[in-house]
Formats: C-alpha cells, sequence, structure tokens
C-alpha cells in the first residue's frame, strides 16, 4: 500500500469534469510532483486526497484509508494548500499553540516545528506583519505539527525569495529521505526538477504522464510535450 493512492478519482462540478477518471500513487521516501496547466484539476484532486471535497466517483486514500477515516489525522497527514488563512493578530507562536492544544500534542512541539522552518526568531511576532514567505513558512510548521508521515503541499514556493526556495528543497528533500512521502502540486518546474523522484502530469482531470523523469531529460520540455 502506497503513502497515497489515488484510484479512479472523479469530480464534476455540474458539467466541468475537474478531474475525470484520475489514478496514481505517491510512495515514501519519495518527492512527487504533481503538475498540469491551470485548471487541470491539481487542487481538486489535492482537497479530495485530504477528505475537503467529496469524490463523485473513485477513491482517495492515505496510508490505506479515507482522510476522513483517520484516527487523528493530523499525526499523519500534513497539508499547505493555496491561500493559508492565519488570524492576523495572533503570533506564530499563539497560532501553533492554539492547534497544538486542540489536537491534543505534545508542548515541545511548538518549538520544534519553528525551528524547522527557521522562524524561531520572529515566533512572537504577529502575523499580520508577516511577508508572504513567512506565511508561506508559517503554514508549513502547522503542516508539520502532528510530525506527519505523509506532506501534501500545493505552490508551497508561493512567495519565497530565491533563499527561501533553496530551503524548502532542502527541507523536503531531508524529509523524504527519512522515509516519508511528499506529494507537491507547482507551477515551478526548475525548482521542482531538481528534487523531484517521480512526475504526475494531468490535464484536463486526466493523466498524461506518471513516472520518473527520465534519466537526463528536461522536466519543463516533458512536460510541454505531453500537454502540447
Ligand atoms: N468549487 C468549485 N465549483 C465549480 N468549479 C470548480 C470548483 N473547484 C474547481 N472548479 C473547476 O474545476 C477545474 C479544476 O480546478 P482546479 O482548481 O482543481 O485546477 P488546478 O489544476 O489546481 O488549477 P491552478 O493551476 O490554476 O491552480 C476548473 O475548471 C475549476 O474552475
Amino acid at each position: 500500500m502506497s503513502a497515497i493512492d489515488v484510484v479512479h478519482l472523479s469530480k464534476s462540478f455540474g458539467d466541468v469534469h475537474a478531474v475525470d477518471d484520475l489514478s496514481f500513487t505517491a510512495g515514501p521516501g519519495a518527492i512527487t510532483a504533481f503538475l498540469g496547466p491551470n485548471g487541470a484539476g491539481k487542487t481538486t484532486t489535492l482537497r479530495m486526497i485530504l477528505g475537503l471535497v467529496t469524490p463523485t466517483t473513485g477513491t482517495a486514500t492515505v496510508g490505506g484509508a479515507p482522510y476522513r477515516d483517520l484516527d487523528r489525522p493530523i499525526t499523519m497527514v500534513g497539508a499547505v494548500l493555496e491561500a493559508t488563512a492565519f488570524h492576523p493578530g495572533l503570533t506564530a507562536h499563539a497560532h501553533l499553540e492554539a492547534i497544538r492544544v486542540a489536537a491534543g500534542l505534545d508542548p515541545s512541539r511548538v518549538a520544534h516545528v519553528l525551528d524547522q522552518v527557521d522562524l524561531t526568531g520572529a515566533a512572537h511576532r504577529k502575523v499580520h506583519g508577516f511577508s508572504l514567505g513567512m506565511r508561506q513558512r508559517l503554514a508549513l510548521a502547522t503542516a508539520l505539527l502532528g510530525d506527519p508521515g505523509i506532506l501534501v503541499l500545493d505552490e508551497p514556493a508561493n512567495g519565497l525569495d530565491p533563499a527561501g526556495m533553496r530551503w524548502l528543497r532542502g527541507f523536503l528533500r531531508a524529509y523524504a529521505h527519512q522515509g516519508r512521502t511528499v506529494l507537491v502540486s507547482t507551477h515551478v518546474l526548475s525548482e521542482i526538477q531538481q528534487i523531484t523522484d517521480q512526475v504526475i502530469i494531468i490535464s484536463a482531470g486526466r493523466l498524461l504522464f506518471a513516472g520518473p523523469l527520465p534519466a537526463g531529460s528536461d522536466l519543463e520540455e516533458l512536460y510541454l510535450e505531453v500537454t502540447g
């Protein structure tokens, strides 16, 4: 059983077939890049994996079970979705602490995840003064609170400066090397090419390519070839 299994998954919104009979797996110890043009169905697929959208047909499971059936999902799957909102009046520390308490996690986790994303120095600043990149780091820290074995990320490089992108690459690589699973949707092909183990490309909700990037090939070339 792979960490994330998508099997004949479909989702229609009225006449729009956002996801259309999609199947793929994202296994442990690897970074899987989830790619496709605007409107291809990536976010809808990620939201079905995370139990936020109900599939029309098919299944999406994490660790063998649908997300909604997981006992303590925060300890199994961490997610960073687009446009993550934080209460602007809270500090980063207070935001994380509230979630930690609600989830019954160990008190040491807050300092640990702040350190993991390099936000320790800003822990007691209010989030309304945070840059986009700092918000992305805080969203990642939130996803890491439960020490999950699976990370699902939608455009995590959004707002990161070049140093931040390099940091994120190193972080995700190390995370996968621990035997954990990373599924990341992105349009920044030059970034993901450097760390990806497996590539999934979809368009109009359908699978176009699944597999490792062939040796010596360029991800942008492959992407444009299969989506063109
Ligand atoms: N709640 C919704 N109601 C109606 N249509 C929707 C809804 N969510 C998504 N769609 C439609 O489903 C299709 C897939 O959208 P989705 O956001 O999954 O694509 P995406 O690959 O994530 O795109 P992008 O790269 O632009 O973020 C689009 O045509 C979109 O308009």
